[in-house]
């Protein structure tokens, strides 16, 4: 499991961790292992030392700057050429700026020249004090080293990138890697800033002592995921496995109720009960679904309900949410879904907006949701006493209880952005809500499955919904097996 903790409470931890040390130590720390990284990346190009690498240090005017003089002075004292750029020359860290000149390191005089011979540039122009985007001044120096052929290893986070919500607001300076201390932050989890980040490495500098026991943000991994996907044994039946019935498809969208039972006979349920117009179309593909058409309630039993896929006005919303049984709502069925209604429930609730429908929910512009995606998935949990999956290049899952961290998946692939993967997704979360798995663990669970099958299934070159589906077992057994 990858935990993040909020700004406020790492500034915190780092402030009694602080107080029980002498002054300079967690910098120090800090630069150690920034240091360290940054001579593994040097050794791993040519000309394979970090003796005569031409470093660049790109360095603010806060502590983020301070860690990447100190780390410049360690480099420079093993015989490489460090030169800082200072962006706010009068406020650069003064005790690191001296400890970098000692070394043997010294100031650029021409930032763009000093970029461009670089092996490889150091990012401490902001950390978790950067607020909106790069500045002007920093841009093009930023650009350039980018540009240049140069390593870039972000200190702590990209600069530009914000660190409590992952936003990119503006313009921020993509690593190759990004070296942090003490703890993830929200930015390292959540798109478009993770990505900004490249490859992540977590220096240890005695935070986990002081930091509170639970994260604000988690990340499942392949152990954690393997450990909560349900496998049968050999007591189970069909429906100890677990029956979903799945409430979709219309006339219009016959499809989406295909779809929906692909993702949930993949995602391990002992039977699929199909309720809605589709049942010709379903059983074409899918013999082994059980199909009815009259209302959910007279289906017969189910362990969980999916209500929503392709919907469109068909009724069954109502009895679903009527049930005593986990209820997964997905798209056409968050249309004008009663919160009352929901919070009324007794059996945990699972919504599955993307971006629009999570602004249609909230009252608010979609873009308003794409800028603050944390807290409008905690703010749905809220305001629906649900569990809430928000989907997105990251998806996030939140759970109604303020205690519980939120969820991050990145397991996906742009190319899941494709009409009816969704669809899919909802099938294989019912399935896992089916198997008794929470709320919470169906949503987090199905994502990464889901996102790993999508990743299997495009390989980099187009893919659709059905491919998707198809590539479930792989991505399950490929977790099953181990890292
Ligand atoms: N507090 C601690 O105990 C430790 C902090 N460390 C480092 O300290 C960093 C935090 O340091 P600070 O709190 O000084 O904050 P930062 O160094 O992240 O940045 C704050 C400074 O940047 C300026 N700034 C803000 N937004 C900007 C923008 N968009 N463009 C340009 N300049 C901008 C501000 O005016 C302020 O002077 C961490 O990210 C980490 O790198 C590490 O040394 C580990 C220990
Ligand atoms: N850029 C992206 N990167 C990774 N995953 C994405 C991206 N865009 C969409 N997805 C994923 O693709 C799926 C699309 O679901 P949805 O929006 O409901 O589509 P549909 O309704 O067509 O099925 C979700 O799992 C979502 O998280
Ligand atoms: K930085």
């Amino acid at each position: 499991m990858r935990t993040a903790y909020s700004v406020e409470t790492v500034r915190a931890a780092e402030r009694e961790l602080m107080d029980r040390l002498p002054d300079g130590v967690l910098m120090q720390r800090a630069a150690a292992g920034l240091a360290a990284a940054c001579a593994d990346l040097l050794r791993r190009r040519a000309p394979g030392r970090v003796y005569g690498a031409r470093v660049v240090l790109l360095v603010g005017s806060g502590d983020n700057g301070g860690d990447a003089l100190y780390a410049g002075a360690r480099l420079a004292r093993r015989g490489a050429g460090v030169a800082a750029v200072l962006l706010a020359p009068g406020r650069a860290h003064a005790p690191g700026l001296t400890a970098l000149l000692a070394a043997g390191g010294r100031v650029a005089d021409d930032p763009f020249d000093a970029t461009a011979a670089a092996d490889l540039v150091i990012d401490g122009i902001t950390g978790i004090g950067g607020r909106g985007g790069l500045r002007p001044d920093a841009v093009p120096v930023a650009r350039a080293a980018r540009g240049s052929g140069a390593v870039v290893v972000a200190v702590d986070l990209p600069s530009g990138v914000e660190a409590g919500s992952g936003e990119v607001v503006g313009e921020a300076l993509r690593a190759d890697a990004t070296v942090t201390f003490g703890t993830y932050k929200p930015a390292h989890l959540i798109d478009p800033a993770r990505e900004y980040a490249g490859a992540v490495r977590l220096v240890d500098i005695g935070l986990g002592a002081v930091l509170p026991s639970v994260p604000e943000l988690e990340a499942l991994q392949h152990a954690d995921v393997a450990r909560l996907l349900p496998v049968p044994t050999g007591e189970s039946d069909k429906y100890r496995r677990g029956v979903l019935g799945i409430v979709a498809g219309s006339a219009r969208y016959p499809g989406a109720a295909v779809l929906a039972v692909a993702g949930a006979l993949r995602g391990g349920a002992g039977a699929v009960r199909y309720v809605g117009p589709a049942g010709d179309a379903v059983i074409a593909r899918f013999p082994e679904t059980l199909v009815h058409t009259g209302p959910p309630a007279k289906a017969g039993r189910v362990q969980a309900w999916v209500v929503g896929p392709g919907l469109g006005d068909e009724p069954g919303v109502r009895d679903a949410v009527a049930s005593d049984v986990p209820v997964l709502i997905d798209a056409d069925g968050l249309r004008g879904l009663d919160a009352a209604a929901v919070r009324a429930r007794t059996a945990p609730t699972l919504l599955t907006p993307h971006a629009g429908e999570a602004a249609a929910l909230l009252g608010i512009p979609r873009e308003e949701v794409e800028s603050a995606r944390l807290t409008s998935v905690r703010e749905l949990a809220a305001r629906y006493g649900a569990t809430v999956l928000l989907k997105g290049s990251t998806t996030l899952v939140a759970s109604p209880d303020t205690s519980e961290p939120v969820r991050a998946n990145a397991t996906g692939t742009p190319w899941l952005a494709t009409a009816g993967s969704g669809d899919v997704l909802s099938g294989l979360m019912g399935s896992l809500l089916a198997a008794g798995l929470t709320a919470l663990d169906a949503g987090s669970v199905g994502a990464y499955v889901h996102g790993l099958a999508g990743r299997l299934a495009a390989r980099g070159a187009p893919t659709s919904a059905e491919g998707v589906a198809a590539s479930v077992p792989a991505a399950w057994r490929d977790i099953a097996s181990g890292p």
